[in-house]
């Protein structure tokens, strides 16, 4: 089984553990907080570079740390940038909320028929790389290691001045824009977004972690397996999690609800999230994958024992609290990425490519 695979001789989802793990601060050696010198790659289909932009944007680093997307089809090769030729865009225009990409907004319904796979649309499909004028992420991998030998995922943190990957694990991408490195460029508001509050960080660290078994990962556990034995297993636990974040959320809401009073709503909202009574990493890390869930873990990775929409109100009555009340989140949402992302680029699951139209809408209004 070679090192690039994602299961198991069982056939299994297994993760590959990331290797590029420094951190940015002014103790750091090398690693120094500056203006321009980092940048963010992404694919706006995956789930653990979503969690990075969506607190780069938080954190108001989007004029401070700029970002490339990949083209949302993954092949053999693994990401590839759009090749922008003469419609080469000015990286300067390229700091903005949704990684780069200014043109999707609430374009939900865009039928997926008659985009092929290298369909070839800058700033809809992707953007091109903006300083080396590399085709593949794996150049950057290459560069930063020659002999490299895994998987090249996103998201990756660089740095422009070494020419060198910072890191390439998103749970610690999240904790460098969180911390106070890059405090002395950006505004007094985001300066204050603390996404980790030490008085909730247990709290934030107990929830991540059946989160991250469970739920961010246990719906690829479900859609990966290769045995109808495994899949059941799976896609049992899930919704198992499920149920327990329902009623957590639930009681939540009560809970909120006594304090606010039922006609309250735009206060209890406010105060809606799943750790604590504010928005924090708990929320940054569970929100990529339940804005996925409907639109494509549901048929997929064939979770189907219910919906966000039709079967968790509590869930949902959140998600839709994060996407429509917070820019940062719907702003780095990408329907079309992420639903084209998944159905072209996993032919062992969807051979023939077709993507599923529906849900309408993507996401339902508050
Ligand atoms: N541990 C990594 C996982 C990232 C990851 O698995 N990314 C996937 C996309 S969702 C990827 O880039 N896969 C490339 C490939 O499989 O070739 C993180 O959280 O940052």
């Amino acid at each position: 089984m070679s090192s690039k695979s994602f299961s198991n001789e069982k056939g299994e989802f297994k993760g590959q553990s990331s290797i590029f793990r420094e951190m940015i601060s002014s103790e750091h050696p090398v690693y120094k907080p500056a203006k321009g010198r980092y940048w963010l790659y992404v694919a706006l289909t995956c789930p653990w570079a979503h969690r990075t932009l969506i607190t780069r944007a938080l954190k108001g680093l989007t004029s401070v740390i700029g970002c490339s997307v990949v083209h949302w089809h993954l092949d053999d090769r693994g990401w590839r940038f759009v090749e922008a030729g003469d419609e080469k865009t000015d990286k300067r225009n390229w700091f903005d909320v949704a990684g780069g990409i200014t043109s999707i907004r609430l374009n939900n319904s865009t039928p997926a028929a008659g985009i092929c796979n290298d369909s070839h649309r800058l700033l809809t499909d992707g953007t091109d790389e903006p300083h080396y004028g590399y085709k593949r992420l794996s150049e950057l991998y290459f560069k930063t290691k020659p002999d490299y030998d895994a998987r090249f995922t996103v998201p990756v943190l660089w740095d422009l001045k070494t020419r060198t990957i910072v890191n390439n694990e998103s749970s610690e991408i999240i904790r460098i824009l969180n911390s106070s490195a890059f405090d002395e460029f950006v505004g007094d508001e985001p300066r204050q977004v603390n996404l980790l509050p030490q008085f909730l960080q247990p709290q934030i660290e107990e929830f991540n972690s059946w989160v991250y078994d469970n739920i961010n990962v246990g719906v690829y556990k479900a859609g990966f397996t290769e045995s109808a034995e495994a899949y059941e297993r799976e896609v049992t636990n899930l919704f198992y999690y499920l149920d327990k974040l329902e009623t957590l959320l639930r009681e939540k809401y009560a809970r909120l609800e006594a304090e606010y009073g039922e006609n309250s709503k735009d206060k209890i909202l406010a105060h809606y999230y799943v750790v604590g009574d504010r928005l924090t990493e708990a929320d940054v890390r569970l929100y990529p994958t339940i804005i996925r869930f409907d639109v494509v873990y549901h048929q997929h990775f064939k979770c189907n024992l219910a919906t966000i929409r039709d079967g968790y109100p509590s869930i949902h009555t959140w998600l839709r609290n994060m996407y429509w009340r917070h820019n940062a989140f719907q702003h780095t949402t990408d329907f079309n990425h992420i639903k084209l992302g998944y159905t072209r680029s996993q032919p062992r699951i969807n051979p023939l490519g077709i993507t599923p139209l529906g849900p309408k809408p993507d996401i339902i209004p508050i």
